[in-house]
């Protein structure tokens, strides 16, 4: 029988992200939370000393399951950051809108997510973003990541390959984990950074 490596590639990536839902599903509440936690004052430290001042931040609302994104998105508005979260736009697109706190989400028709009402934005928004954080499952030693499978992101970062935002992803501390242990693809670009709860890992 003729191998299809396309193929075996897509149902290896399947098994890794149920096995990666699996454990996140059964995390119990309070742990969550304070991973959570943990996780808005290691990214907090991290923006305080990179580049100085950091003024605007796009990320994104944390899903069920994900390691929770909203202590740290109340952080950095506290921190006088302007903080932007993806939308999903029909083909696998993104645009972005303010996040301010208390704002109105909705949920998106076209993925199981929540997203902020209020005007979107483009890529032009880029221009002056200084980190972009993005969720993932897992992420690699060499920067690589494994997503949810929609394929937004990797539609999405080489539209924004000549500005100089700094794109940092966020998982848990046991997905952070050694090359090989899921597959890549040709267009898979690296992460430069990876925020978890206890730590900072530089990439490049
Ligand atoms: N919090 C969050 N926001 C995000 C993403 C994400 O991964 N997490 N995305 C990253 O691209 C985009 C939305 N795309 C997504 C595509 C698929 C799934 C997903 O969980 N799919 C599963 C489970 C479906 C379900 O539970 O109903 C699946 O298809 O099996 C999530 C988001 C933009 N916003
Ligand atoms: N740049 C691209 N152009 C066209 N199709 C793409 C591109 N990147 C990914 N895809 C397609 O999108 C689907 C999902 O890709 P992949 O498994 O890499 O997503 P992911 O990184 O897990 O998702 P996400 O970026 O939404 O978190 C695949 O069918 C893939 O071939």
């Amino acid at each position: 029988m003729t191998e299809n490596p396309a193929k075996n590639h897509d149902t290896e990536k399947k098994a890794v992200r149920a096995s990666i839902r699996a454990a996140r599903a059964s995390m119990d509440t309070r742990t969550r939370a304070e991973l959570g936690d943990k996780l808005a004052g290691t990214v907090l430290g991290y923006l305080a000393q990179s580049t100085g001042i950091v003024r605007k931040v796009a990320a994104y609302t944390s899903s069920p399951g994900e390691p929770d994104t909203a202590k740290l998105l109340d952080a950095m508005v506290d921190e006088g950051i302007e903080v932007f979260l993806p939308v999903c736009e029909p083909g696998f697109a993104l645009s972005w809108a303010a996040y301010v706190p208390g704002i109105e989400f909705q949920r998106s028709t076209l993925a199981p997510v929540m997203e902020p009402v209020g005007p979107r934005l483009g890529t032009q928004l880029f221009d002056d973003i200084n980190t972009l954080i993005i969720p993932a499952l897992a992420i690699d030693e060499q920067g690589l990541r494994l997503g949810q499978g929609g394929g937004y992101y990797d539609r999405f970062l080489p539209l924004i390959e000549d500005s100089p935002v700094r794109v940092a992803a966020i998982v848990y501390d046991n997905e952070f984990v050694p090359a090989g242990t899921f597959p890549v693809a040709e267009h898979d670009q690296p992460v430069d950074l990876v925020f978890t709860p206890a730590q900072v890992h530089q990439i490049i």
